[in-house]
């Protein structure tokens, strides 16, 4: 049995709400001047979004977008006629590979809360076919390893229960509720890249001082490290554990398209705008959920 090693959190950074989209305002975690370089993390957001605000039509390419939602529900349709809802508790995991052009749009004036982390792809697979994982709540996998505890399995296992989400970069997702005294101890592969965002309520991390409030990022330390400790101090504490397998690969973003080089950005925005090699449609397509 290898040793059990505690990782520690290395940096809290508290997000601060920012313009996204057409009117819509997003806590940046992921992706923000503070928090880059995170392999295979591109962005994590969290939206909270009223309509008209939103996502309007736009692409994307050589990576994975996946929206969780946690209040409100949000329409999405792309270019190829795939649409739907994503409701409370619902999964959406988009594989975008080479190309894909969508709109997500909140359903309604409400409020629309929700995380929408974006995971790299190795060069293997950014030009593979898009696909869409999509899991209503229901199928969402589930663990209360006692009363007090309950953990949303988004992808990889905890607490023994694995979630039917395939990713293409290995990646472990939950989101946790915890009440007052409640402990955990969440097991990270070694090797992965780790951290936690706060939503709610206050907890110590990793046995150290805890976080009093919502949008923080807490990096887990790169050691050999196979799990992180969680003990809260409030009654609603809430918060997502994520981590993932560096891909180790050049990294070029522009935007929505994420490639290795240079040149394969120019490709992708010269393939977007001739509708070719994957955006075959995109140039005359439009959505017709905004209206
Ligand atoms: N500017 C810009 C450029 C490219 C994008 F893909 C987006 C975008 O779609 C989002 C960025 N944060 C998000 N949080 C939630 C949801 Cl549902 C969507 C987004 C965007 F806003
Ligand atoms: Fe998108």
């Amino acid at each position: 049995m290898a040793a059990r090693i505690a990782r520690s959190i290395t940096k809290s950074v508290l997000s601060k709400e920012q313009s996204e989209g057409d009117g819509a305002r997003v806590f940046r975690s992921i992706g923000s001047y503070a928090l880059r370089n995170l392999d295979p993390f591109l962005m994590l957001d969290e939206f909270d979004v009223r309509a008209p605000a939103g996502f309007p039509d736009h692409p994307h390419r050589g990576f994975e977008t996946v929206t969780y939602m946690l209040e409100g529900e949000f329409l999405h349709e792309d270019f190829k006629g795939h649409k739907g809802r994503i409701g409370p508790g619902d999964l959406q995991w988009m594989s975008a590979g080479r190309g894909i052009v969508h709109s997500e749009i909140p359903a309604n004036d409400k409020r629309n809360h929700g995380l929408q982390l974006w995971v790299n792809l190795a060069s293997k697979d950014k030009m593979a076919e898009p696909n869409y994982q999509e899991l209503p709540k229901e199928e969402v996998a589930h663990v209360s390893p006692e009363p007090g505890v309950d953990i949303k399995v988004i992808a990889g296992t905890s607490y023994g229960t694995t979630s039917p989400v395939v990713t293409r970069t290995p990646t472990m997702y939950i989101d946790v509720k915890l009440a007052k005294g409640k402990k955990i101890e969440q097991e990270i592969p070694e090797n992965y890249t780790g951290f936690i965002y706060t939503l709610a309520g206050s907890a110590k991390f990793g046995g150290q001082e805890h976080v009093s409030d919502a949008h923080h990022t807490l990096v887990l330390s790169n050691n050999l490290g196979t799990y992180v400790p969680v003990e809260s101090l409030s009654d609603d504490t809430h918060f997502v554990i994520i981590a993932g397998k560096p891909i180790n690969e050049p990294i070029v973003q522009h935007g929505p398209f994420v490639m290795n080089t240079q040149q394969e950005i120019y490709q992708a925005f010269s393939d977007y705008q001739h509708g070719r090699n994957g955006f075959e449609g995109a140039s005359e397509w439009t959505s017709s959920i905004r209206d």
